[in-house]
């Protein structure tokens, strides 16, 4: 209490003011008090802040280098794609085809500079009927799964779907259905068949044993993360991924059972067995090490946040389903550079930069992953850390793309996700992106004006002060407000200010003002300022105020 009181006011006090007089030394030109009591929750905030500052903290450093974050280190430029090497035994098979087909060129195409082969994917979906948590109903569900499949590089030959009233537990699918995608294996040359929901390992097992040959089955988690895989640029990204493929493949290593029982002649079960609960201490010994080295980086994304917080700048996050155009937009704002492009997943790593007002006033902007519905959970959970710059911002932008046909059920798949990482509590606005691509933009601007929303497009820049405007609004309903009067010779305060603070009203006066005070006998003309800065921001202000003084 006693160093919030430190604000003094010489303008007409409040009871909590009036006490801080008594106490406080006299500042000279900078005079500031709140405009409204802070509630107790504020205050209980600002003085934990207060307590925790540490002498080295309360510097303000203005320069933008040290904001710049150096995550995205590896983004710009091209990314890492992976091409699986066929083995020996599947090239010469695949050369065979390519003969026998005699249309072989079809089956090759350039991805990244090389020649690679294009597996061909036939898709399943099953609608359980007592399932009432899907979004998407099942044929949306399905096209999503081949653009996911066509941005993992795969070509999608064929989909079919089945409704059930519970999936069957050794097959997922029914045994007709099984028989009827055998049929359009053979008939295309499927090599892999992916399902749009998770399966169990013996699922998967089964599913293998029942197509028979080489057909490989996967579902959406295992796409998904082959996705993450091929995209993760940074070592932090790389890290997480490789933590959700272990996790994913630890219950799933029974399947190297089937394959030694399988090359002994089903004679070495207990071999098998042995070797599976030594290939899992090993993953399992893998896994612990890499949660160690992602807690260190962890630790390193907290200490950037901190560096962050000494410079008192309020961070909006951007949020979305994937392919939104959160990086373009974030592009637009700011020139990041950060690569964006129609495929799912572009961005893995989480990009910050400041943002400057046309009225001067600053935030910083964050970019990070997209969401998709059925997000797997091991993913989000691996995907923590860089998921807390989420959790630790002022604002959260949620961009939906409205000229998507399913942008509602995109809405409600990402509050789904925000409601899982316990964000709620954050102020939230929500952005209809790609209005520029929008049917019917002029009912849709109706709509959102009467909501709330706000109407953009990050392609051509329309709508974009608007957008600074709305956050600006927003941001102030988590600031604490401020009147300060400053002589017109600390002019040097006014930039300080305008770097910490919101500032919402300069009004220049002179000696005839309202506002009168002992300290400005000596001055003559003074500027009268409303702003709004974070709690973090209130100790900058103090330390100002101290620095005044000396
Ligand atoms: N027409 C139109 N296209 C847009 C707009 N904004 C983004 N796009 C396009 O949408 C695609 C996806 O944009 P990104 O910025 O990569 O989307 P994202 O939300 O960052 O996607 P992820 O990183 O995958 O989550 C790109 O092809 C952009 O050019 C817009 O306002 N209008
Ligand atoms: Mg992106």
């Amino acid at each position: 209490m006693s160093t919030i009181n430190c604000f003094c006011s010489l303008l007409p006090s409040t009871s909590t003011s009036a006490q801080a007089n008594r106490r406080l030394p006299r500042h000279h030109g900078l005079l500031v008090r709140l405009i409204k009591p802070l509630s107790s929750t504020r205050l209980r905030v600002v003085k934990e802040l207060i307590e925790a500052e540490t002498p080295e903290k309360r510097e303000i450093t203005t320069n933008g280098v040290a904001l710049e974050r150096r995550e995205e280190e590896g983004l710009i430029g091209s990314h890492k794609v992976e091409v699986e090497e066929p083995s020996k035994e599947k090239k010469q098979k695949q050369k065979r085809k390519k003969v026998e087909d005699g249309n072989g060129e079809d089956r090759f195409k350039l991805q990244n500079g090389r020649e690679v082969l294009v597996e061909k994917a036939y898709l399943v979906g099953v609608e359980c009927k007592r399932n009432d948590e899907d979004i998407f109903d099942m044929e949306d569900s399905l096209k999503e799964l081949a653009q996911l499949a066509d941005t993992a590089g795969l070509t999608v030959v064929g989909s079919t779907y089945q409704k059930l009233a519970i999936p069957n537990p050794r097959t997922y699918i029914g045994s007709g259905k099984v028989a009827e995608i055998k049929s359009a294996i053979h008939a295309f040359d499927v090599e892999t068949v992916i399902f749009d929901d998770e399966l169990s390992p013996g699922q998967l097992r089964n599913l293998e044993k029942a197509f028979g040959g080489d057909v490989r089955v996967c579902d959406r988690t295992a796409l998904i993360l082959d996705i993450f895989n091929q995209r993760a640029a940074t070592h932090e990204a790389a890290l997480q991924v490789s933590l959700a493929q272990m996790e994913y493949q630890l219950p799933r290593l029974t399947r190297m059972w089937t394959h030694l029982e399988r090359q002994a002649g089903g004679q070495v079960k207990g071999m098998g067995e042995k070797q599976i609960e030594v290939d899992k201490r090993i993953l399992r010994t893998r896994i612990s090490a890499l949660k160690k080295e992602l807690e260190s980086v962890r630790q390193h994304r907290k200490l950037y946040r901190n560096r962050r917080h000494s410079v008192p700048m309020p961070v909006v996050s951007l949020v979305g389903y994937t392919n939104t155009g959160k990086s373009t937009l974030l592009n637009r704002l700011t020139g990041a550079g950060v690569l964006a492009e129609n495929k799912l997943f572009a961005t893995l790593d989480p990009t910050t930069r400041r943002v400057q007002m046309k009225n001067g006033n600053e935030f910083l902007l964050t970019d990070t992953v997209g969401f998709i519905q059925k997000l797997p959970t091991m993913l989000v959970a691996a995907f923590r850390a860089t998921l807390e710059e989420i959790e630790e911002s002022s604002l959260i932008v949620h961009l939906v793309d409205i000229s998507h046909p399913l942008a509602q059920q995109q809405i409600e798949a990402v509050e789904e996700v925000l409601k899982d990482l316990e964000v709620e509590s954050i102020p939230k606005l929500t952005v209809w992106n790609k209005i520029d691509k929008a049917e019917d933009p002029l009912q849709l601007r109706k709509e959102a004006e009467a909501e709330g929303i706000v109407c953009i497009s990050a392609i051509t820049g329309e709508g974009l002060d608007q957008f600074c405007n709305a956050i600006q609004d927003k941001l102030k309903n988590s600031l604490v407000p401020i009147e300060a009067i400053v002589p017109y010779d600390q002019g040097e305060l006014l930039n300080s200010i305008h770097q910490i603070g919101m500032v919402e009203r300069t009004v220049r006066s002179g000696l005839n003002s309202s506002v009168t005070s002992p300290l400005f006998t000596s001055q003559n003309f003074y500027t009268h300022l409303t702003f709004f800065v974070n709690g973090t921001s209130f100790l900058a202000i103090q330390r100002l105020l101290y620095l005044l003084e000396q």
